[in-house]
């Protein structure tokens, strides 16, 4: 199975390092290479621009691919979406300057709106029932209206810096995105992409979890349970000899501030807190 990464810009670190967490250590690292083998001789990764894994993918160079729901959405392919990896998250929106006339999507028919999505821009107007002119660039998209090179934008924002510098506002949401794991549809079935689901998954599901374990007096297990929200409850061992047992659990990480001190008022104590690297359900 060949998977198809970015390989480089914000996606490439964040997408190596969830390979890794996964247990798909990479040979030799992923700098400066075309592709990469990994720990399992079956799975190889392939080193591509966010923009043209959806192509990869499409055409059979890679099995699977990661990247931005934006860039298969402007693709035009139909891939298979099998996982949202839930980061490089960012909405694709249609932006006007602050003090102009257009606060609607209707007021851009008739304008020109500049992007580097194209197709989805297009498809978005269409749908709208809009007659706006698109135009396309490859960069520094904030720019055109001011230069009365377009109306409008549709652009990614993240966190709205680069709109308000730009005295730009949104008008209107035209996607919401995020990285995904997606597919060509012929092998959503086969069993090496379910392994790899599932792998990368567990590292997700493990993310916003924490092993919690301590040692408690026998008498107050009762108490200890009703404190710890945990996943199918917890795991009770005695300690040799005594009136004490040892206590594990799986707690959610904004539980654990809470839980911890709770669990020291009931008579816990040896507690330790940490983090989880996979959790397969
Ligand atoms: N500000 C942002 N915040 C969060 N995610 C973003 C942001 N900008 C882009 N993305 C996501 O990251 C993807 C890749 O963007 P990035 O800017 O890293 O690569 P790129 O510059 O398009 O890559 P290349 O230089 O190869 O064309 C986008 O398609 C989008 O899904
Ligand atoms: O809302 P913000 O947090 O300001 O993010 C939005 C900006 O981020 C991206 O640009 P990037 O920084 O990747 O530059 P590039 O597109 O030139 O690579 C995007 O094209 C926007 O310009």
């Amino acid at each position: 199975m060949r998977i198809a990464v970015p390989n480089k810009g914000r996606l490439h670190e964040p997408t190596i390092d969830l390979l890794e967490r996964a247990g798909l250590h990479l040979d030799n690292g992923a700098e400066r290479k075309l592709y990469a083998g990994t720990v399992d001789p079956d799975v190889t990764v392939l080193f591509a621009r966010a923009a043209d894994i959806p192509e990869y993918v499409r055409d059979g160079a890679a099995e699977v691919g990661i990247t931005g729901l934006d860039q298969v959405r402007e693709s035009g392919h139909r891939l298979a979406e099998l996982l949202d990896l839930e980061y490089g998250k960012c909405r694709l929106v249609l932006a006007a300057p602050e003090d102009g006339d257009i606060e609607s999507v209707e007021d851009v028919s008739g304008k020109i709106v500049a992007t580097e999505f194209p197709h989805i821009a297009q498809s978005y107007f269409e749908r709208q029932g809009i007659d706006a002119e698109v135009v396309e660039v490859t960069g520094a998209t904030e720019l055109t209206p001011h230069v009365e090179m377009a109306d409008a934008i549709i652009d990614i924002t993240s966190t709205g810096t680069t709109l308000r510098v730009n005295r730009l506002a949104v008008v209107d949401e035209v996607l919401s995105s995020s990285v995904r794991l997606f597919a060509r549809p012929e092998v959503v079935d086969d069993p090496k992409v379910a392994q790899l689901v599932m792998a990368l998954e567990s590292v997700r599901s493990a993310e916003d979890k924490r092993y919690l374990m301590m040692n408690a007096p026998r008498e107050k297990l009762d108490e200890v349970k009703e404190v710890i929200p945990g996943l199918g409850g917890p795991t009770v061992m005695d300690v040799a000899g005594g009136d004490t047992v040892a206590v594990h659990a799986v707690v959610n990480e904004r539980d654990v501030f809470e839980v911890v001190s709770d669990l020291k008022n009931v008579g816990a104590s040896g507690i330790l807190v940490t983090e989880i690297e996979r959790l397969v359900k």
